[in-house]
């Protein structure tokens, strides 16, 4: 059997986590950090590109990792075109679509970017997996209640799918022959309904749908949102400021970090306890909900990322939906791996690369 060494490259807002797998085993890793200020100086996210491949090519050096020896390269997949899940080449269009922000800007659209220009450096292949706009959404799933406006899929597709994998085996059973609720709770909260391998329903984790979460506002009342963007206070990037960046727990609490909050609860914060105790309650109603599109069918709900880690906000969430099926807690998230495993299909042969952008997705049913 023929061997494979695959770099995975994960950019999140304030790091860059990089990974060298031989096959589905990490032989390295390693969370590169970034001060603000050393991002700030960038205008945009596309403009940190240099600086990040700088700092991944030399913790590589550093850690004696021969470059030559690798096969390809796989990043984490940003805000395109809305495509089914799979593994996906880095095309034209793709990186294209990333540098401009075709959905948006958010930092792993520089995971294609960096796995592309690391990979063509290098004459090897290049991939993402399960970018964020994965969307296997229902045609229902997709009306808002305006013509105006149609909900999207937005969400950590990456991780829910790897982390729903790993469960499906542990009840020894494939992926899609289950119906989970998968919530992903990081900087972003997203909880996604997995009916036999496809996410049917999903609130959009980056614009403002289902809970708030460390630094995002998640749904708010619109009528409330009209008036603030129409009283002559605000400008346009304030606004989507409030929504994202500085919604939610930033902007109660002035910190996005969950573990501080514990600390300010523990010394008596009643405010911190009414918002620490208001996020886990959305994320329990928006599941809630999530099992009335599956019918109450619900083989397992997941709980992911890296709020996972916390038993006291786990267990607020668990008390209020544990009626509905079992609860499987799987903190942090298993994107790396996830990444090497979706390249080493295609390398294998397992699987075919899938061509972006494929099959147009429509965005409105209407
Ligand atoms: N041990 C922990 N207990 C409670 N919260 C934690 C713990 N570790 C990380 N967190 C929180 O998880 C959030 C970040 O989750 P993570 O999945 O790393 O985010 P991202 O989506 O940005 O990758 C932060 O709010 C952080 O404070
Ligand atoms: C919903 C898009 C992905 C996302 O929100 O990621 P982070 O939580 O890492 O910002």
């Amino acid at each position: 059997m023929q061997d494979y060494r695959i770099l995975t490259i994960n950019p999140g807002s304030t790091s860059t986590k990089i990974g060298v797998f031989h096959n589905d085993q990490m032989i390295f890793d390693r969370t590169i950090r970034y001060e603000a200020k050393e991002l700030s100086v960038f205008e945009t996210i596309y403009n940190q590109y240099e600086f990040r491949k700088k700092s991944i090519l030399e913790a590589l050096d550093e850690e004696g990792i021969n470059l030559s020896k690798l096969n390809a390269v796989c990043g984490r997949g940003g805000l395109l075109r809305p495509i089914e899940g799979g593994t996906y080449e880095v095309n034209e269009l793709m990186l294209k679509d990333l540098k401009e922000g075709y959905a948006g800007h958010h930092a792993s659209n520089l995971g294609g970017i960096l796995a592309y220009e690391i990979g063509s450096g290098l004459n090897i292949s290049s991939f993402i997996v399960d970018p964020v706009v994965v969307d296997e959404l229902l045609d229902v799933a997709r009306v808002s209640g305006s013509p105006h406006m149609a909900r999207k899929s937005i969400f950590h597709a990456l991780n829910q799918k790897a982390v729903a994998r790993k469960v499906a085996a542990q009840l020894d059973k494939k992926y899609e022959e289950l119906n989970l609720i998968v919530t992903h709770m990081g900087g972003g909260i997203t909880v996604g309904v997995h009916n036999y391998g496809r996410v049917i329903d999903v609130n959009n984790g980056l614009h403002g749908d289902g809970p708030f979460s460390p630094e995002r506002a998640g749904s708010v009342p619109v009528g409330e949102l009209v008036r603030l963007c129409f009283s002559g206070e605000y400008y346009r990037e304030d606004i989507m400021k409030m929504l994202v960046g500085k919604g939610g727990l930033v902007g109660y609490l002035g910190t996005s970090d969950v573990q501080k909050v514990e600390k300010l609860i523990e010394h008596g914060n009643k405010k911190a306890k009414l918002v620490y105790e208001a996020m886990a309650y959305q994320i329990a109603k928006e599941i809630g909900a999530a099992s009335a599109v599956l019918a109450g069918k619900v083989d397992a709900i997941i709980l992911t990322g890296g709020i996972a880690y916390s038993k006291m906000f786990v267990s607020l969430i668990i008390e209020r939906v544990k009626w509905i099926a079992d609860v499987t807690v799987f903190p942090g998230e298993n994107e790396l791996q996830a990444l090497a495993e979706g390249a080493l299909r295609v390398l294998k042969q397992e699987e075919k690369a899938k061509q972006y952008p494929g099959e147009h997705i429509h965005s409105s049913t209407l």
